[in-house]
């Protein structure tokens, strides 16, 4: 569910005034989504989406987010174009909380992405990691290795009551990762959190990324270390070698990977494991069952934390494969 702030059509028509996107035809709230607030628009001029920042997105950080899909869209990423208002600004106001409006892109996401669609993700992403290159500004990850920190001191006292024994597990992690967390690779504005969910397909074809609520400056090679987590592994937890391959060869035939970066994979991979079984564990002890804000499972990331601790070598997620 999230539609945490309700709208009411005076509220939309008059906060629609600012902008030249003509005459409010239809409007209903999107159940999809785990932060914000969505709502899909008809207008005379075409379909939007209009979306009210809540409490976990910091106003201070919008003019980057939107200004980095602005960027993105006009250097031919298919993402949200975010709409400017007469005044020339993306941000207005609505029902009390900072909103904006953006360009509503065709297609939906693959609840079971196929080989193909892994590779697409893989050009997808080094096609933006290319195109930030000019990108004037940024915003350190709030989510890198002293922000895993701070999530884990507030799970840590309950953890093993979820997993028994993960205290311990995570706490070797916690040693390894910092004593080798790679900090001299390529790095840029990444997306962060390039799960299937925000990525919409027509077919085979990428049609859209959306969200970029989590975008900020580090390496290349993390956020492409996240689609290894998130789009390579099969529903019984088993990592997919074709799937690793299409989506490390898609991104090479972009970007290459440079060989420290090849290197580094595996670290990243297990890094970014932990960041999202943290966040997910920290949510799942914290947030009241009942709530409104959907969690989600710290167990499938857990599994994948285990998997990447084994891991040597990029080798074994198919690099160099295809
Ligand atoms: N530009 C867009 N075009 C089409 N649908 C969109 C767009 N942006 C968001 N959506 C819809 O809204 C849902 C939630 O968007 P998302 O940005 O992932 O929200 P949240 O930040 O709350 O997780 C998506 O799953 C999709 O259905
Ligand atoms: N991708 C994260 C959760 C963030 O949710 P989103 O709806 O903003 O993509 C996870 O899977 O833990």
């Amino acid at each position: 569910m999230a539609v945490y702030t309700d709208i009411t059509e005076g509220e939309l028509e008059a906060f629609l005034k600012n902008y030249d996107v003509g005459q409010l035809l239809s409007y209903k709230g999107i159940a999809e989504g785990s932060e914000n607030s969505n709502f899909l628009l008809h207008t005379a001029s075409g379909a939007y989406i209009l979306t009210l920042y809540e409490k976990r997105v910091d106003a201070a950080d919008l003019p980057f987010f939107l200004g980095l899909m602005d960027h993105l869209a006009r250097k031919g990423i298919n993402c949200p174009l975010p709409v400017h208002r007469r005044d020339g600004a993306v941000i207005g106001k609505i029902a009390g909380r900072p909103a904006a409006l953006i360009t509503f892109l065709e297609g939906m996401w693959m609840r079971r992405p196929t080989v193909t669609h892994c590779r697409e993700v893989g050009k997808a992403l080094a096609g933006m990691h290319l195109a930030v290159a000019d990108f004037p500004l940024s915003r350190p990850n709030a989510l890198s290795v002293e922000g895993w920190r701070k999530l884990w001191d507030g799970a840590r006292p309950r953890a093993d009551e979820v997993e028994p024994g993960l205290v311990a597990e995570v706490d070797a992690d916690f040693a390894e990762l910092s004593a080798r967390w790679p900090s001299d690779l390529p790095s840029g504005v990444i997306h962060a959190d390039l799960f299937p969910d925000n990525v919409f397909f027509l077919g085979d074809r990428l049609s859209g990324v959306i969200d970029f609520y989590f975008a900020c400056n580090d390496l290349y090679a993390y956020d492409l270390a996240t689609c290894l987590n998130a789009w390579c592994f099969e529903k019984d937890h088993a990592f997919n070698l074709t799937k690793g391959t299409a989506l490390l060869a898609g991104y090479q035939s972009v970007r290459p990977l440079t060989a420290a970066e090849k290197d580094a994979l595996p670290m990243l991979a297990r890094g970014s494991a932990l960041r999202f079984m943290l966040t997910r564990l920290y949510d799942w002890l914290t947030i009241p069952d009942g709530a409104l804000v959907q969690k989600r499972d710290p167990f499938e990331y857990i599994r994948r934390l285990r998997f990447q601790r084994q891991i040597r070598s990029a080798s074994e997620y198919g690099l160099g494969e295809a």
